[in-house]
């Protein structure tokens, strides 16, 4: 019995190895349970009382669909360590229902979107930018000012192929810190670079922005209406 399983996970691993997005990592200038600490004790910047009310839904509430592989709620990330409890994805509604319809769209070439992140709590966004050293900080949003997926208007995503369930190639590496994430790079291969234009060319359709140095995220076009959250994915209602 015992034999077995292992022949079927020696059989299985390259399967599920092949399905895993690439994961790129970074050394953290300081451990992540010190900054966990401190980001958690810290408060968001002071904004206008003039905001929106939140109203954070579940992606997969909307379109089940939608595909999620959040990286920040296992190792799988540039830190190597969990960030969230829970694999889940929330974003404001109007930007949730534009993501859904990008999706709908997706379906007639065979293709779906896979989240790789969405709305995230502020104090991540802050543990993020003390772990990366200054020289990347292109690739991570200042806490000061907050990020656009603290106000659940952002989005980090790629393709999937909806026969197989496989992740699209793309030119790097999700997170990774580097002119390939860039989303005007052309040194990746025809196919990458194709499935790469597809994927904005869809999310524009839809009011969202590419990010400048990374290909996978995407701004919604009112960000500047919502606050910055700083609610843990079980304390969201
Ligand atoms: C950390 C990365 N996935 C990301 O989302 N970067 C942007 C700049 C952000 O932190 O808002
Ligand atoms: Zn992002």
């Amino acid at each position: 019995m015992f034999r077995r399983g292992v022949l079927f996970l020696f059989l299985c691993a390259p399967l599920v190895a092949q399905q895993q997005v690439q994961q790129f990592h970074i050394t953290p200038v300081r451990p992540i349970p010190e900054l966990r600490a401190e980001a958690l004790k810290a408060t968001p910047p002071k904004e206008s009382d003039d905001l929106r009310k939140p109203d954070l839904v579940e992606l997969v509430k909307l379109d089940p669909t939608i595909k999620l592989d959040i990286h920040y709620a296992s190792s799988n990330n540039f830190l190597g360590t969990p960030l969230y409890e829970e694999a889940r994805a929330f974003m404001e509604r109007p930007a949730a229902e534009a993501v859904v319809r990008a999706n709908k769209k997706l379906h007639e070439q065979g293709l779906g979107l896979l989240i790789f992140d969405s709305y995230r709590p502020w104090y991540v966004t802050k543990i993020f930018w003390d772990a990366t050293p200054p020289k990347d900080h292109d690739f991570v949003a200042n806490p000061a000012e907050g990020s656009r997926h603290n106000r659940g208007c952002a989005v980090d995503l790629s393709l999937y192929d909806l026969k197989t369930g496989k992740p699209l190639s793309m030119p790097s590496d999700y997170d990774e810190m580097s002119k390939r994430a860039y989303p005007d790079y052309t040194g990746g291969t025809a196919e990458e670079n194709a499935h790469r234009d597809l994927l904005r060319k869809t999310m524009e359709a839809e009011g969202f922005t590419v990010y400048q140095y990374e290909w996978w995220h995407f701004d919604y076009k009112d960000w500047k209406l919502y606050p910055i959250v700083n609610l843990r994915f079980s304390d969201i209602r």
